[in-house]
């Protein structure tokens, strides 16, 4: 059974261990948690019922995979520091948006095996891709059942991580904006608000099947939702006329942005 330790046991270490562990993937025992906030690790412990080991050093060095779960504006080589002392054969787990594997190398001196994995916040639902990256130091495999026990898991080159951060990751944003916004139309038009949310949440998923099931582009199903001159057509319209597809594109750009800015904070 691997030993994970989390250095950093703010919401995403808790996203990824809840999910981990509510869906029967990984035993409690297998996570160890520190963080500068030792009432946060105590509460974490007694929700999830983790192991209390002797020390926060103790737990680096029996670790497996040591989980980076600081921000990108946090002290991040005081934590590498710290791991370098105490482990020098765990695999190095960092979530860090925007750092990138040359940067983690490079504090850790070489000769690391890192895994650089941007998990999303769907962790619970088993839906929502990871996006993975490998030095050539990690072995696959026995990494494998951690990160899947979150979600699923994409690798990609590199380069492409942040773009995946921003529009992917951050993705979910648009679609919670998306449903919020929409629920509110239903209750604007007069729909009372527990209908208007069961209508959505409805649309929604069926609208996913439907292109999965046709294979067909959206663009065709549209074509298939609206007759001529009809109520659909008028809504679209409006739709057209707005800035709505272009707000939405520059949204993710500025998010691609800000994931590259934040690693050179
Ligand atoms: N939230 C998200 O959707 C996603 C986040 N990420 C990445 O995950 C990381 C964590 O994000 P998130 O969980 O949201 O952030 P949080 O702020 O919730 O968690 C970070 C935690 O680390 C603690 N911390 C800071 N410095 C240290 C240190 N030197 N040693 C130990 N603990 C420390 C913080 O304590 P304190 O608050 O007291 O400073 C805090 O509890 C970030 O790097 C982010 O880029 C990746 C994918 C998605
Ligand atoms: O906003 C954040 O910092 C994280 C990274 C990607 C999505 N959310």
């Amino acid at each position: 059974m691997s030993q994970i330790h989390f250095i950093g046991a703010g919401q995403m270490a808790e996203a990824m261990l809840r999910a981990a562990i509510s869906r029967g993937q990984m035993a409690p025992a297998c996570f160890t948690l520190s963080d500068i906030n030792a009432q946060r690790v105590t509460e974490l412990q007694a929700q999830y019922q983790l192991p209390s080991p002797m020390s926060d050093e103790q737990a680096i060095v029996d670790a497996d995979y040591i989980v980076i779960g600081v921000r990108p504006q946090d002290d991040i080589a005081s934590v590498v520091a710290k791991i370098s002392q105490l482990n020098q054969s765990a695999t190095v787990v960092s979530i860090i948006a925007g750092v990138t594997l040359a940067t983690l190398s490079q504090l850790f001196g070489g000769n690391r095996p890192i895994a650089r994995i941007i998990p999303n916040t769907l962790t619970d639902t088993g839906y929502g891709y990871s996006g993975a990256v490998l030095n050539e130091l990690v072995q696959k495999e026995p990494l494998q059942p951690f990160l899947e026990s979150f979600g699923k898991v994409m690798y990609i080159d590199e380069r492409m991580l942040d773009i995946f951060t921003g529009f992917g990751v951050a993705g979910v944003n648009y679609v919670y904006y998306f449903i919020e916004s929409l629920v509110d139309a239903g209750v604007l038009a007069g729909l009372p608000r527990p209908q208007a949310k069961d209508t959505v949440y409805e649309n929604l998923v069926g609208a996913v099947e439907m292109l999965k099931i046709s294979g067909k582009h959206p663009r065709q199903l549209l074509d298939i939702n609206n007759s001529p001159a009809g109520v659909g057509m008028h809504g679209l319209f409006e739709l057209n006329n707005s800035d709505f597809a272009a707000s939405l594109q520059r949204s993710v750009l500025a998010a691609v942005r800000r994931t590259t800015e934040l690693a050179n904070e």
